[in-house]
């Protein structure tokens, strides 16, 4: 197959209907009786429920129709897969934070990134339960949607927040459900942190709307957990580096199960620098 550039004017052009898309694929989640629903294990133990596979049919079909061209990554159909990817290809959560979603509470997402060349250059990520998306290009600037009730409709520009200053507390985005000891000794070295627990992809979320400053995350993740928020944090003014400060790119370990060992979203570039 012919490789496929995607660049950012292109990518503008496919930012609303990528939005509905995932906008579609949340009300499907929605749609889920979670009390009723059957909840199976995958192989790697993680739950997997009909909301992830009801979104990710509604986003495979989308991608499609729309770009048929353009190859995909998804959590639900690694095994359809075919990696690696030089040009430009769609990296798929349907359900970020499915243990969240289990447990009943709201902080799931439905993650849409576009990678070209190895770095996500445009992202989506929707809470449907909270009724809020975020989403982005890099270099043209991010957007927080509402969804739902009196403010439904309203696009705000956001932006990352500059780091605090001396004695005033960083604000760490934290797992609800995955915590590790070295984020937490990341935390610690900063004064007076203040943890914001949270489930899923919302983390980056706040990152990029600038009311968290950093999201360390020292354990694995896999790439479609990552990619979405990672093109909103930067498209934010943000920065999503590795465990060392360096690049991330993505859709070239597939030998490891597009696993990210570690990864640090910082809202101000310059503080990925100390
Ligand atoms: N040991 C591990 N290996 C790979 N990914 C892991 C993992 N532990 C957690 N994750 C990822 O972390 C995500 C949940 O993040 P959080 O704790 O921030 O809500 C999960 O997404 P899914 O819910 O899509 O499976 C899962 O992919
Ligand atoms: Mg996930």
């Amino acid at each position: 197959m012919q490789v496929r550039i995607i660049d950012g004017e292109a990518a503008s052009r496919l930012m609303e209907p990528l939005t509905a898309l995932v906008v579609q694929a949340g009300e499907a989640i929605l749609a889920v009786n979670r009390a009723a629903m059957r909840v199976d294990g995958k192989h790697d133990g993680s739950p997997v429920t009909e909301a992830d596979l009801a979104a990710d049919r509604i986003i495979a079909d989308g991608l499609a129709r729309l770009a048929g061209d353009v190859p995909s990554l998804s959590e639900e159909r690694t095994h359809l897969a075919s990696p690696p990817f030089q040009g430009s290809f769609f990296l798929i959560d349907p359900l970020d934070g499915t243990k969240e979603f289990v447990a009943g509470r709201d902080e799931f997402t439905v993650n849409l990134a576009l990678v070209t060349r190895g770095v996500p250059l445009l992202g989506i990520v929707a809470a449907p339960a909270l009724g809020l998306l975020w989403r982005g290009i890099v270099g043209r600037g991010a957007e927080r949607l509402t969804l739902v009730g009196p403010a439904s409709g309203i696009v705000e520009p956001i932006h990352t927040r500059r780091l605090p200053g001396p004695g005033e507390p960083w604000i760490a985005a934290v797992s609800r459900s995955h915590g590790d000891e070295t984020s937490e000794a990341f935390i610690e070295d900063r004064p007076n942190a203040v943890r914001k627990m949270c489930g899923s992809a919302v983390k980056f979320g706040r990152i990029a709307e600038g009311s968290a400053d950093i999201y360390p995350r020292f354990g694995p993740t896999c790439e479609w957990d990552v990619g979405a928020g990672c093109a909103v944090v930067t498209a934010a003014g943000g920065r999503v580096t590795d465990g060392h400060g360096g690049e991330l790119r993505f859709g070239e370990r597939s030998d490891t199960g597009f696993i990210v060992p570690a990864f640090i979203a910082w809202g101000d570039p310059q503080a990925a620098k100390l």
